[in-house]
């Protein structure tokens, strides 16, 4: 029938995040329900993000994804769920032009196509599966016709990843752990947009590093098992934390949301060396980036750079503003500089016009910068070429969106297949 020949697509752009106070143990595996809330910072999708085309057609055969181009099974349990979910809550969908007249009935029995592609590197410590779940869910529910807010939405996305949920929202957004044993108040709140706080410079410095040995899945599992400092932490620690954080970005109050953000990397750290047997993500890079933040906001009097390291070696690192992140990248790049024959616009990437702003466009300028005062004689400068891969520049961003334009569409609208 000619009129069932129409394919059906929507595409979305979601945004990774970031934990300032960690998620990190599941009361439920299979819900995935947390054993505390959380507060995340949610990265500039213009830098960090993941497209996703998603298509019904009554052509398709069966359901199929393609994650950077490649096909990849859907049998997952955490992908099923995401579906099943979804499905369940689709509406009607009518568009005359193109002949499409979906009933809310007809989403169990129709199939979909789903494509994505992550703009940064997949499973390597950027939370890729978090901006991963999170458009899925996000471009689903726009094909589908979906009512729900995204704060319930969220709930779907928790399915997939936990921390997929917190990607719903831009700004400062908390993960609420919820009680209910169904997990459907186990969502993300938005606690303040990406315009409350953008003095705000965010530097990651992806470090070198061999594929990670345990997953997060897996870390926080033998934590909930084997640690005690975890079940304080979740208990005792966390609620206070939780209630200060919010606070400390309500009144932009840079020294706590350091202190706090600092601290709470470094006990989730503890937490998995206390976890039997002892899971290490940190390595002895990330350690020499926190000792020179450390001895930086020491020295300056006030906090100045706020640190938090998750499930890998890789350091997020938070300046108050602007001029804070010329001086922080510059001293990044004197211990760090890049291996001689590398261009600085594929060193620091994202954002990169802060380059021209710390002086630092030709190889050379990283050759004459000096060591910052305060760690004068401290730690020599070059011998740490290599062990940072690159730089990413970002900040505070905005939520997931729908992207009208079909050029950036990863599906043929006639087919339903990977451009
Ligand atoms: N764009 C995407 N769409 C759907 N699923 C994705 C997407 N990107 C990643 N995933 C899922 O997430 C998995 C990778 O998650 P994993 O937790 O290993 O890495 P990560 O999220 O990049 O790193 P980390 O959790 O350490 O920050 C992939 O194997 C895939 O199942
Ligand atoms: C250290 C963390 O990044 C842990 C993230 O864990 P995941 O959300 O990747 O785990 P699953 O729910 O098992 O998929 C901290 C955080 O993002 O809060």
């Amino acid at each position: 029938m000619a009129a069932e020949k129409w394919v059906h697509t929507v595409t979305a752009q979601t945004p990774t995040n970031i934990a300032v106070i960690k998620y990190w143990g599941k009361r439920d595996e299979v819900r995935i329900l947390p054993v505390n809330d959380s507060i995340s910072v949610t990265l500039d999708p213009d830098h960090l993000c993941t497209v996703t085309t998603v298509a019904v057609s009554p052509a398709f055969d069966r359901d199929r994804m393609w994650l950077n181009g490649k096909e990849i099974s859907l049998s997952g349990s955490r992908y099923q769920n995401c579906l099943r979910e979804i499905r369940s809550r689709g509406g009607d969908v009518e568009d005359k032009e193109k002949g499409v007249k979906i009933e809310k009935k007809d989403w169990e029995r129709l199939n979909l196509h789903i494509a994505s592609h992550n703009n940064f590197p997949t499973a390597a410590g950027l939370a890729s599966s978090a901006a991963g779940f999170a458009c899925l869910v996000f471009s689903l529910a726009k094909l589908m016709n979906v009512e729900e807010d995204l704060s319930q939405l969220s709930a779907i996305a928790r399915q997939g990843s936990g921390s997929a949920c917190r990607s719903l929202f831009g700004g400062f957004v908390k993960w609420k752990m919820g009680s209910k044993e169904d997990g459907s108040d186990s969502v993300a709140v938005q606690l303040a947009d990406e315009k409350h706080w953008d003095d705000l410079v965010i530097i990651i410095a992806v470090v070198s590093s061999r594929q990670k040995e345990t997953s997060s899945t897996s870390g926080m599992r033998e934590s909930v098992e084997t640690s005690l400092l975890l079940q304080h932490r979740a208990k005792e620690v966390v609620p206070k934390r939780i209630v200060q954080m919010e606070e400390a970005i309500k009144n932009q109050d840079f020294a706590s949301f350091t202190q706090l953000s600092c601290t709470d990397s470094n006990q989730f750290h503890a937490v998995c060396l206390d976890t039997s047997p002892p899971i290490f993500y940190m390595n002895d890079t990330s350690h020499r980036i926190i000792s020179l933040v450390e001895k930086w906001n020491r020295s300056e009097g006030t906090p100045q750079v706020a640190y938090t390291f998750d499930a890998g070696p890789n350091a997020v690192l938070i300046a108050r503003n602007r001029k804070v992140a010329v001086q922080l990248l510059q001293g990044l790049l004197y211990y760090f500089p890049p291996k001689s024959d590398t261009d600085m616009k594929s060193y620091v990437v994202g954002d990169n016009s802060i380059l021209k702003e710390a002086g630092l466009e030709g190889a050379k300028s990283v050759e004459n910068l000096q060591p910052p005062p305060e760690m004068k004689d401290k730690i020599g400068s070059q011998d740490q070429k290599g062990e940072v891969s690159y730089f990413i520049c970002t900040r505070p961003g905005r939520g997931p969106v729908v992207l009208p334009d079909q050029t950036q569409a990863l599906l043929d609208p006639v087919t339903g297949l990977p451009k």
